[in-house]
């Protein structure tokens, strides 16, 4: 193992030190020094013109200032070592003290190498004729009903049919916010908001928005990004807290889409799958929270109620979905700063927005406002936190439904923490986690210990759809009417529910003419 350490910058530059056998002071390796002016703050990118004994011309440095850090360091430096021709190239170069190391990229590489964003969520619907189209897509998903494998050919026939009885419902709710989600606008706005974060950072990257289940699509981005001739990608789904219903949901296009496609399978990419524990997002929704107490007569009497959107329990009890798990944490986590700013309000967690009869994650948001109505809360701080757009889940259902029920359950005074959309620290702060995954693009990020910095670590989409529900076991569908299993009543259930699938198969086919029928050449034959 060669060491690799960076003495203190000189008025002059930096001197890198790399030496091949662990010790340092013999022995010495090739020596780079740089003689430009840099930025030396933590997680900064910095460019200037260097000289190398090795015979590199141009460098770029990038200054890691936490030993929790190390791994991104070795990987870093190892690479540089190899590419710089001062090791071999096989052996892992050991980073002697994190705290102080400026690992050096070849800027000659860098120039040719265009890095780009891939922004992931989930999508709204545009205008109220978009409703029932959207929630086709979002319904056609097999992560959000995952129908057992010998009725798969169902999902779609079962799709059009539960979009087409829920978009009326939908639309309502759409209508009450405007006429159509603001969650394209405002994802774009933060795309934005993350492109010039970077430039600010000396990090020039290309930032692409893909919705899931609404335009702009995901296949879209990835035209785009190939157009662009993106070399290295980092992938942030918008969601702070994994789940296999949003991020994961994201993740299994992604692969099926980078499977297709031999230019995506050779461009580098690492996903940063969720961030709640991030410090910058923790003090971001600190900060919101104690502006909005503010705005109460008396905050020390408030009760600060997160609501996060819920999935069902099967999902984390036989899936494995790590969602309840870095909710709880991600809500501690904001609590203890909040406390540390001196604020004494006792708090709550519920789950919003269920869709259907089976159980979802508790407890649920509505019965929890009624319960704390009851029990005396006067006054109540509503805090979403599954999601850093508005949406209309916040816009209707929380500050419409769920404000309404508050009044009539006796509490009378009623405030809710905006979504983070731009907030300059926020964005600063996804910016950083971007620079930070930078030494991963390429790498065997989930091996490696320091990546595993929350319960679904840093790694590439196939590295991480192998971490977590790799059977992709069949799960209750959220929506439908009936439960699977092998009790007798469910087995009861699930002959009628296939009856009723397979009689919306034959009706849909009939009408549309279009199905699985008509593929295999069965149905026109009845015509
Ligand atoms: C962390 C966020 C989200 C999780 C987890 C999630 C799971 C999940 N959602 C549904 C069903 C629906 N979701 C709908 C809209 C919607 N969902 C999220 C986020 C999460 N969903 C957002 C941000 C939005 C709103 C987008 C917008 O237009 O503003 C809808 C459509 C709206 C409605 O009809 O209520 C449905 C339906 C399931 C079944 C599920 C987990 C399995
Ligand atoms: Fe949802």
């Amino acid at each position: 193992m060669a060491a690799m350490q960076v003495v203190p910058a000189a008025a002059a530059g930096v001197v890198v030190q790399v030496q091949q056998d662990g010790r340092l002071g013999s022995r010495r390796a090739p020596v780079v020094c740089a003689t430009g002016a840099m930025s030396m703050c933590h997680g900064v990118m910095a460019r200037g013109a260097f000289g190398s004994s090795s015979g590199a011309s141009a460098l770029s440095v990038v200054r890691i200032a936490s030993p929790k850090l190390r791994g991104v360091a070795t990987m870093a430096a190892t690479k540089v070592a190899a590419e710089l021709g001062l090791t071999s190239g096989g052996e892992e170069v050991e980073v002697v003290a994190p705290e102080d190391v400026l690992i050096v990229e070849n800027k000659q590489r860098q120039d040719q190498e265009r890095v780009g964003v891939l922004l992931l969520n989930l999508g709204g619907p545009d205008t109220l004729e978009d409703v029932q189209p959207f929630l086709y897509n979002l319904f056609a998903d097999p992560d959000i009903i995952r129908l057992p494998r010998l009725f798969r050919f169902l999902q779609r026939p079962l799709a059009t049919f539960i979009s087409t009885l829920r978009a009326p419902k939908s639309a309502e709710g759409y209508a009450a916010i405007g006429g159509g989600s603001p969650l394209r606008q405002i994802t774009n706005e933060q795309a934005e908001a993350l492109k010039a974060s970077l430039q600010s950072k000396d990090v020039p990257a290309k930032v692409y928005v893909g919705m899931r289940y609404w335009h702009p699509f995901t296949e879209e981005a990835i035209s785009q990004i190939k157009e662009d001739g993106i070399t290295r990608l980092v992938v942030l789904p918008l969601y702070p807290q994994f789940s296999i219903s949003t991020s994961g949901s994201s993740l299994r296009l992604l692969e099926s889409i980078f499977r297709q496609d031999e230019y995506l399978v050779n461009m580098q990419h690492t996903v940063i799958p969720s961030w709640y524990n991030r410090n910058g997002y923790v003090q971001s929704m600190a900060t919101l929270i104690e502006k909005e107490l503010a705005k109460f007569e008396k905050p020390e009497e408030v009760h600060i109620f997160f609501s996060a959107h819920g999935v069902p329990v099967a999902y984390v009890e036989e899936a494995g979905d790590p969602y309840k798990a870095e909710m709880e944490e991600c809500v501690q986590l904001i609590m203890a700063e909040v406390k540390n700013r001196g604020i004494r309000c006792p708090h709550t967690l519920a789950y919003q927005s269920r869709v259907g009869p089976v159980e979802w994650l508790k407890p649920y948001t509505d019965v929890t406002i009624k319960e704390l109505g009851k029990s005396g809360v006067k006054s109540l701080l509503a805090v979403p936190v599954s999601f850093v757009s508005e949406h209309i889940e916040t816009l209707e259902e929380i500050d419409m439904e769920y404000r309404e029920l508050a009044l009539e359950s006796g509490i009378r005074n009623w405030g809710r923490v905006p979504a983070l959309g731009v907030e300059p620290g926020f964005i600063a702060d996804l910016a950083d986690a971007i620079i930070e995954a930078l030494p991963y693009v390429g790498a065997m990020a989930v091996s490696n210990l320091e990546a595993r910095q929350s319960l679904v670590p840093l790694g590439s989409v196939g590295e991480l759809l192998a971490t977590y529900d790799t059977l992709r076991r069949e799960l209750p569908a959220p929506v439908t009417m009936w439960e699977w299993g092998w009790t007798k009543s469910a087995e009861t259930w699930n002959g009628r529910a296939a009856m009723l699938a397979v009689l919306t198969l034959l009706v849909l086919e009939v009408t549309s003419g279009q199905g699985v029928l008509h593929q295999l050449g069965i149905l026109p034959l009845f015509h």
